[in-house]
């Protein structure tokens, strides 16, 4: 067993720390306080509130339409439910978009408010130079490189990244850990690139759809537990089958109740 199942609250200096041990750090979403409890409990590193709430949460077609008070409320409830993992709120687009000033305040709203311990950005060396000031002024910063969700319409959807060479995903992974986040998701990746990525920077790589070679991976929780079919990438491993789970459950509780048999006596109240 790894000796980190014994760290009662995970930092950012234990998943940099995870990394030089070689301890695999595993991560997923979370989006409300429930979900958030059980995915601690499992004994996860990070929880993720991603933007693909929009997706999986509001059944929008892309993750474009998210706010950040929708993030704020939805870290709120996650941090509630969090014990042990490292909570990172994802920005959404438009947060950051506009000017530094307003994207610093927009980050420093997010950390305020909402109880995140860190942020998250898409973007190589075009975010370096707001990274680096979120940084100076002490809020943690998670990149997040190759396949953007929130760069669907220029890059015409989601593709997979580094399948014509490496080059510009190196240097945006560089420019990333110069400006000083503490790891760098790999999102949509080939493997040979994420792993030439993981052992060129000294911060940890969370893949997803990035191959084995990452620090560590992280899944969409809808994704990983059966929940969301609207599309399924191949990337996703399904752990669970909830949603069986929740149709079987479904189909049991309307025959009763249309039988009468739901509720019985012992679930009423009499005056007696
Ligand atoms: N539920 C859910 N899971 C996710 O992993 C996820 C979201 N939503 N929303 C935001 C983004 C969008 N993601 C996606 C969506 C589709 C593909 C996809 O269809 N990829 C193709 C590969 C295309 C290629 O080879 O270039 C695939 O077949 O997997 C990948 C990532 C990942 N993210
Ligand atoms: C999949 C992860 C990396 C993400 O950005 C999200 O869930 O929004
Ligand atoms: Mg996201």
């Amino acid at each position: 067993m790894s000796k980190y199942c014994e760290v009662k609250k995970i930092t950012v200096n234990h998943l940099k720390k995870m990394k030089k041990d070689g301890e695999k750090i595993a991560c997923l979403t979370a989006y409300d306080y429930t979900s958030a409890k059980l995915v601690d409990a499992a004994g996860v590193d990070l929880v993720l509130v991603g933007d693909s709430l929009g997706m999986v949460i509001n059944g929008y077609e892309n993750t474009l339409y998210v706010t950040l008070d929708e993030i704020i409320y939805h870290t709120k409830a996650v941090k509630r439910g969090l014990k042990r993992a490292f909570l990172v709120a994802d920005m959404p687009f438009g947060t950051y978009h506009i000017s530094e000033e307003e994207a610093i305040k927009n980050c420093v709203r997010v950390i305020k408010e909402s109880g995140a311990e860190a942020v998250k950005l898409e973007g190589g060396k075009n975010v370096a130079s707001l990274i680096k000031k979120l940084v100076d002024r002490g809020i943690n910063v998670m990149g997040h490189i190759g396949l953007m969700p929130q760069y669907v319409h220029s890059m015409g959807g989601y593709k997979i990244q580094g399948r014509e060479g490496d080059e510009r995903l190196i240097e945006d992974a560089l420019a990333l850990e110069e400006a000083g986040v503490f790891a760098i998701v790999l999102e949509g990746v080939v493997a040979e690139v994420s792993k030439k990525i993981t052992e060129t920077v000294k911060v940890p790589t969370i893949g997803i759809g990035a191959g084995k070679d990452c620090d560590g991976q992280i899944l969409v929780f809808h994704d990983v537990f059966g929940m969301f079919d609207d599309f399924v990438p191949k990337f996703v491993k399904r752990y669970a089958d909830v949603k069986s789970v929740i149709l079987d459950g479904g189909k049991k509780y309307i025959e009763e109740v249309k039988n009468g048999i739901f509720p019985s006596k012992e679930h009423s109240f009499f005056r007696g």
